[in-house]
């Protein structure tokens, strides 16, 4: 179980339309305010964000909605724009303000190791700094691409798992996904690119098993040969020597071979959001995530920044010496095509010698590194962001 002396661990509930993530959210934030109640000493209540624009009641409270900062209706008038574009541009909006976001979550979650003198004009501050969350929950839109697929939703992700160790729970609807092996498969492949995308631990929750328990699902996954066993009777089941099933069938035997290692880096849980069944086997599978993050994702992570920020020093560099070499080209040009004037040879001299170039050269480097944010370094900053 979660300790209070660690920082909380951010849970972000993504999945399909309809799959349940908004029932689950629900589920998740109750089950942690009822152990709070049940036992005050060592459970607290979670810190909840809604990321949902275009949602029209929650049925949980939330401490940061994203329908607080920004009107997803008046966005979609504004820019003339449907339901995805609004989505979109209202996540937009939102992450312009991730530093005030992030600083909330830190103020309120994370342990004060030095009392921070606040610099905010909040009111009198609570003595209930043992009472920090030890759960971050985080409700997405269901428009899943909208969210995993854009710049924003890749600012707010890497935001906060730069701050706190974060968990994907990709929520399946489990009668729908286990309906037959293609779909099974697709949504598989849908969680493989989330994963590849995002670079987070992922926790594949199996969700509605008071419909459909998630055991099927599991066995296909563990145990390639059952996969196989039930391709071959959805194979015989459709009509003999129907064109196109030998193709379709080969593609998913290939396929279930390939995910093998995904499915091996990924915790499986079957959930009832309904009746609450499997929701202790989630809170363990996010314990296993949040060490796992430590341990493996969160040097990676680190990495990546050092490079990113390698990369940025790069293009400060490229970019510098590009400028100093467009500053040089006539003279470069005519000393390459030989037509060196011979009046200017003692001229030239002059200006290259001393300090003037050199000292020029070194004006230009300094004024350009001293850049920082704008020009250069802001598309380095973009650059740099994008591929963390
Ligand atoms: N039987 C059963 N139904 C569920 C369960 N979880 C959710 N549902 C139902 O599934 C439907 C969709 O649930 P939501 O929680 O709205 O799903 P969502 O993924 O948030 O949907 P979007 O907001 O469209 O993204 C609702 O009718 C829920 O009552 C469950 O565990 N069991």
């Amino acid at each position: 179980m979660a300790s209070p002396t660690k920082p909380p661990v951010a849970v972000v509930c993504i999945g399909m339309a309809g799959s349940g993530k908004t029932t689950f959210m629900q589920r998740i934030n109750s089950h942690l305010h009822t152990l709070a109640v049940e036992s005050p000493t060592t459970h607290t209540p979670p810190y909840v964000l809604n990321l949902d624009p275009a949602v029209r009641s929650v049925p949980f409270e939330s401490n940061i909605d994203i329908r607080d900062s920004v009107n997803y209706k008046e966005v979609m008038k504004q820019y003339n724009l449907g339901p995805n574009g609004g989505i979109l541009t209202s996540l937009n909006l939102f992450s312009t303000k991730i530093d005030q976001i992030m600083a909330i979550l830190e103020k309120r979650c994370l342990p004060s190791a030095t009392p921070t003198p606040t610099t905010t004009s909040s009111s009198s501050q609570p003595a209930e700094t043992t009472s920090r969350p030890q759960h971050i929950l985080i409700d997405t839109p269901g428009q899943i691409e909208v969210f995993v697929w854009s710049a924003s939703g890749s600012i707010l992700l890497s935001s906060l798992a730069s701050s706190f160790p974060t968990v994907l729970a990709y929520v399946i609807d489990t009668p729908r996904t286990t309906a037959n092996t293609s779909t099974f498969m697709s949504n598989m492949l849908y969680a493989v690119s989330i994963l590849y995308k995002i670079k987070l631990p992922m926790i594949l929750v199996f969700n509605k098993t008071d419909v459909k328990d998630e055991s099927e699902a599991v066995e296909w996954m563990r145990d390639f040969e059952s996969f196989q066993a039930a391709l071959r009777k959805e194979e015989e089941d459709q009509m003999a020597g129907q064109e196109g099933s030998g193709y379709m069938n080969s593609l998913l035997n290939s396929m279930s071979l390939v995910l093998e290692e995904f499915y091996n880096h990924l915790s499986v849980v079957g959930v009832s959001s309904m009746t609450g069944n499997g929701v202790d086997d989630f809170f363990a599978a996010v314990e296993e995530k949040r060490e796992e993050f430590e341990r493996d994702y969160r040097p990676e992570m680190e990495k990546r920044v050092r490079e990113a920020e390698k990369q940025k020093q790069e293009i400060r560099d490229r970019e510098v010496q590009r400028m100093m070499k467009d500053m040089g080209a006539d003279e470069a040009e005519d000393e390459a095509s030989g037509m060196v004037d011979p009046d200017d040879e003692g001229e030239e001299a002059e200006e290259i010698d001393g300090d003037g170039d050199s000292g020029l050269n070194e004006r230009y480097r300094q004024a350009l590194r001293g850049q920082g944010n704008d020009g250069i370094g802001r598309v380095a900053d973009h650059i740099m962001r994008s591929q963390r």
